[in-house]
């Protein structure tokens, strides 16, 4: 996966650390919150004409901040006031400098600190965040909730965690976030990307190889992660990669289709759709393109495999749960092929996980990837704790796969630790069979020849361009396959085409 730093996503405890080796190479802490308050400051001017804005300050360095943003905006002539409580001498060092340099007026933090503002600037709390917000910040945080007025975060809105993106207790619901240097995962992961509104992220000059130094393994998914294999003007649809769906039965037809149609729009050369004579039945009355051969049970599987030449197969989509699926899924693995297990096929081995994980290391040379919902995650892995990062991420280790663990914010992890956030969706993609049309496409890709977790993270951004693309209600996930082209057309360059 190509190293490219600007999707580098860094936790609190990282962004602390980032903080430490810049201040090591010379930077001053002072000059961070300098930068840091000058960009959010910058940010409110640029929004409107100077308004009454009232700037809440918490203990920390993220209030040391807001110090900073109201010394900025009432030089510029802005009406400013502070809310804060608290003893200034507590504060951290930075932070009690802009304090002290603070002389504008203070008012106590309490909900009425908000009279007669326009803006709210929330600097009560960051990457400090260290438990639940209660008391007189958790009234504040409701009364700037429920006044309708604009608020700028500083970092991130106060109350959601930068490296979950939970909500502890309650938190900020800002228009605007402006954080320092890199993303974090909280603002990614739902529900603190909902808390974040517009995001941006300002260089307040940490240099950007402190993350060598870090060693960062968590990044957004852009398509900055991953190129589409091009395609080569002497090729032939073999060379392009076979994948094989295996269907449902006679009536339960329609997902393994999604998935079909979805690998031939994504590049693969070939598509088939295995099954048995019945189901094979309804497919050829709506199929074109795509092949179909009978396979029933999983030594006529493994000859399809053979005889078709398939570099991927998926399995899951409607294919019931249960012995049969579970038996095809494992011939399908012991075959070597690059394998994509949805659905009905990680539900089959909710009560023998570990026969799945024991079929996957027999073939480490070549990638599967396992795309459960969050239902189908918990019967397959049980309970882990953790942020969904830490989740995927122990599900990756443990089964051996690629795990993807979807939903609004989808998270791609790899058995060696990189993970990667994926925020570019659309909620329309919550529709019956969108999942199965994921599948074709990560098969799509792998079949081209792409590796497991580029393959993987392309077809999931893909996936989500496609549903944006749709544009309006009304998203259906037939639909889908054929929003791929004009996904994949936007990032490749005409000449490649
Ligand atoms: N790391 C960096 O590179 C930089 C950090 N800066 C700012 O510094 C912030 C981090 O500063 P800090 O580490 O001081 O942390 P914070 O300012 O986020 O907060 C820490 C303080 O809040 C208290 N606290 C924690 N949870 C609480 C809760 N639920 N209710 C009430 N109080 C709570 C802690 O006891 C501590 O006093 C960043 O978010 C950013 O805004 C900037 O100044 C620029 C540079
Ligand atoms: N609110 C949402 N925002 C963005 N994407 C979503 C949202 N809800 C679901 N998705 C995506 O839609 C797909 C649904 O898959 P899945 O639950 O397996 O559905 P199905 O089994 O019906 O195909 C996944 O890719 C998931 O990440
Ligand atoms: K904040």
């Amino acid at each position: 996966m190509a190293d490219f730093e600007g999707t580098a996503l860094l936790t609190p405890s990282e962004m602390a650390r980032a903080d430490e080796l810049a201040i090591g190479q010379g930077r001053t802490g002072l000059a961070l919150m300098e930068a840091a308050g000058k960009a959010v400051a910058d940010a409110v001017r640029l929004n409107a004409a100077p308004q009454p804005v009232v700037v809440l300050c918490g203990q920390g360095n993220n209030g040391g901040d807001g110090f900073v943003v109201a010394r900025r905006l009432a030089a510029a002539g802005w009406p400013v006031h502070v809310a804060f409580s608290g003893h200034i001498d507590a504060l951290p060092p930075d932070a009690r400098t802009n304090a002290e340099a603070w002389t504008g007026e203070t008012l106590p933090l309490s909900p009425d600190a908000l009279a007669g503002c326009a803006i709210v600037v929330d600097a009560l709390l960051g990457a400090g965040l260290s438990r639940d917000v209660s008391g007189d910040m958790a009234r504040v945080i409701d009364a700037v909730n429920r006044s309708g007025r604009p608020v700028f975060a500083i970092d991130i809105p106060s109350g959601v965690d930068g490296a979950t993106g939970a909500v502890r207790g309650i938190a900020i619901k800002a228009d605007r976030t402006i954080t320092f240097f890199r993303k974090k995962p909280g603002h990614l992961l739902l529900p603190g990307r909902g808390q974040s509104g517009r995001l941006s992220v300002v260089d307040i000059g940490i240099p950007g190889a402190v993350l060598e130094t870090i060693g960062v393994t968590l990044r957004q998914n852009t398509p900055e992660l991953w190129s589409l294999p091009p395609l080569d003007a002497g090729g032939h649809k073999y060379g392009r990669g076979a994948v094989m769906v295996v269907s449902g039965g006679l009536l339960n037809t329609g997902a393994a289709r999604l998935s079909a149609r979805a690998a031939l729009r994504i590049g693969a050369g070939l598509v088939t759709l295995v099954g048995s004579r019945d189901a094979l039945q309804v497919h050829a009355a709506q199929v074109t393109a795509i092949m179909l051969r009978e396979a029933a049970g999983p030594e006529a599987l493994a000859e399809a495999i053979a005889a078709g030449k398939i570099d991927a197969a998926v399995i899951g989509p409607a294919a019931s749960v249960g012995e049969t699926t579970r038996e095809a899924s494992l011939a399908i693995l012991a075959s070597g092929v690059a394998a994509v297990l949805d659905a009905d096929a990680l539900t089959s081995f909710a009560h023998t996980p570990d026969t799945l994980f024991a079929a996957i290391a027999r073939r480490p040379d070549r990638p599967v990837v396992l795309t459960p919902h969050g239902g189908e995650f918990a019967r397959l892995f049980g309970r882990i704790e953790g942020s969904k990062v830490d989740q995927a991420r122990v599900a990756a280790e443990r089964s051996g796969a690629i795990v993807v663990l979807k939903g609004g914010d989808t998270v791609v992890a790899a058995p060696d630790g990189r993970a990667v956030i994926n925020a570019h969706a659309s909620p329309l993609l919550a529709t019956a069979g969108s999942g199965d049309v994921l599948a074709g496409m990560i098969a799509g890709l792998l079949a081209r020849g792409m590796t497991g977790l580029e393959a993987t993270c392309a077809a999931v951004w893909l996936h989500g361009d496609a549903a944006l693309r749709h544009g309006r209600p009304g998203l259906v996930s037939d639909d889908l396959p054929d929003l791929i082209a004009d996904a994949m057309a936007a990032i490749t360059p005409a000449s490649l085409r």
